[in-house]
């Protein structure tokens, strides 16, 4: 059962970029999530907190059909998206995953020069020229505060960089195809604390633009980075709510024991 102030979900709602409503999901007869409703409000961040297993990853995995990859995996209900349910048959997957962009725990550069990590994803959706294609590159960059750091070895092995870097890089190459959403999932439990607050001060500038829904074991990070919280258990939504009061005041049992380590 979901649990949300009634001021509050109709100012999420009005504004939803993606609307969850009864999603399960199964990998073949595992049942993994069980009638989620939720909204994923406009440029605003939404952390996704729970114990191990109870279906975080999953969720993140359905709202750009990563699933679909795998034979077996399905999800019934709906995700509504620019008008579109896209848990339904009949999507462009590609379109889709261009719009709906994902950053994974451990930083995944592509073994391929920092530059090319960055166009590649460009170049299968847009006709750029050169010119423009440098400036998208060098636009993106700075926006995860990377340009500084990399402008004079674009052309070098993006694998070469550090665990920080490569994550920043693997943001910027999320966005460089302007998706209108960006998934994270746990994108700084491989890093050390400065990178790590690299990286939240940066969620800070792109949710101006971006929706971002990012998983997260870390207490404090949800609490410093999402305007809205969400609470697993168990494949089950227990409670949704602005992240002031997820932390001050949730209202089901089970939220405050986890966020205030009893379990998990
Ligand atoms: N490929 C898979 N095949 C079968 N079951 C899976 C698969 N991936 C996940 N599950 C199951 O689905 C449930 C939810 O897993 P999920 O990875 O979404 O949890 P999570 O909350 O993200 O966990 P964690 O915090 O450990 O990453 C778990 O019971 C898990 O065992």
């Amino acid at each position: 059962m979901s649990v949300l102030a009634g001021d509050l979900r109709e100012a999420m709602t009005s504004s939803a970029m993606i609307a969850v409503k009864n999603l399960d999901f199964y990998y073949g007869q595992h049942k993994a999530l069980h009638g989620i409703t939720m909204d994923f409000p406009k440029r605003k961040v939404t952390g996704m907190i729970g114990p191990s297993g109870c279906g975080k990853s999953t969720l993140l995995r359905v709202l750009n059909r990563m699933y679909d990859l795998y034979p077996g995996q399905r999800a019934t209900g709906e995700v509504m998206f620019d008008g579109r349910n896209i848990v339904a048959p009949g999507m462009d997957m590609n379109r889709l995953r261009a719009r709906v962009g994902m950053v994974f725990q451990k930083p995944t550069p592509f073994p391929m020069s920092i530059y090319d990590n960055i166009a590649f994803g460009v170049k299968l959706h847009e006709k750029l020229s050169r010119a423009e294609m440098d400036a998208r590159v060098e636009d993106v960059l700075h926006r995860v505060a990377l340009w500084s750091e990399v402008k004079d070895r674009l052309k070098s092995s993006a694998t070469a960089l550090s665990g920080g870097q490569q994550q920043r890089l693997c943001i910027a190459r999320t966005i460089a195809t302007r998706p209108e959403v960006v998934l994270l999932d746990e994108p700084t439990s491989a890093l050390d604390p400065v990178s790590t607050a690299r990286i939240e001060e940066l969620l800070d500038e792109l949710k101006k633009e971006f929706t971002i829904a990012i998983v997260t074991h870390n207490m404090q990070q949800a609490a410093r980075c999402a305007d809205q919280v969400a609470f697993f258990y168990l494949g089950e939504l227990v409670e949704i709510d602005s992240t002031d009061r997820m932390f001050t005041a949730p209202r089901e049992k089970r939220t405050q024991d986890y966020i205030t380590g009893r379990f998990g």
